[in-house]
């Protein structure tokens, strides 16, 4: 039988192939993305990982086995660490808003909502895609690029396609799929659905970026 992420990846493939097609993947990939869009970027993804680390660190908690645990914990510090190398280097803070996006705080919202009041499946379904969904574009950007030597955002693209969150992005995975293998169909459905929420909101989150999203009011 297949396992959990195999099936619920084969059920997202549509959202990963909207995101390739996305501008402001494709521009990124070919170095012509603007630097005020990926400016706009960075600074609301600092705001998305400052939550991400906390909902990270609770699932942690939640998980039964210890090595879990500090899977997550590890996790929680180790994407930090990354992030603020990346943000220190494209990060020019004159241009720094405090103010998360309409889709910023969605995203975190529904996060931070799933992991304090839903079970732990959904919650490790809905944390899972920004594992998968990144490692999967790191990877998909670095085969397709003819340019490595001199794309501005090269960093950012390494960081993700690299090996080092390869071993992150798997353990991830095993982890959910152990979980999903004990979970009755009610909640297998649940943690599908919420896969597919945090896949949409990978989608959005590079969207509002593109169009640096602003409040309506
Ligand atoms: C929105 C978002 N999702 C996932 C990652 C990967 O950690 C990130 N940096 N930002």
């Amino acid at each position: 039988m297949q396992d959990w992420y195999t099936l619920v990846r084969q059920e997202t493939d549509f959202i990963l192939e909207a995101i390739k097609q996305q501008p402001f993947i494709k521009e990124l990939m070919n170095g012509t993305l603007s630097s005020d869009v990926f400016q706009f970027y960075i600074n609301q993804d600092a705001m998305y990982l400052a939550e991400y680390k906390k909902v990270l660190a609770t699932v942690g908690v939640k998980c039964q086995h210890e090595n879990d645990t500090q899977f997550f914990l590890d996790s929680a510090t180790g994407i930090i660490h990354v992030e603020n190398a990346l943000h220190q280097i494209f990060l020019k803070d004159n241009r720094l808003t405090h103010e998360p996006s309409p889709t910023c705080e969605l995203y975190t919202s529904y996060l931070t909502r799933m992991v304090a009041n839903h079970s732990l499946e959904e919650a490790l379904a809905a944390v899972l895609p920004c594992f998968t969904i990144y490692k999967e574009i790191g990877d998909y950007i670095q085969e397709n690029q003819t340019n490595k030597a001199d794309n501005p955002y090269q960093d950012w693209i390494d960081t993700y396609g690299g090996e080092e969150f390869a071993t992150s992005v798997n353990n991830a995975v095993a982890i959910t799929n152990r979980y999903a293998e004990n979970a009755p169909e009610e909640v297998l459905q649940k943690m599908k659905t919420a896969f597919i929420k945090a896949s949409k909101l990978e989608w959005m989150f590079w969207d509002s970026a593109y169009n640096k999203e602003a409040w309506k009011i």
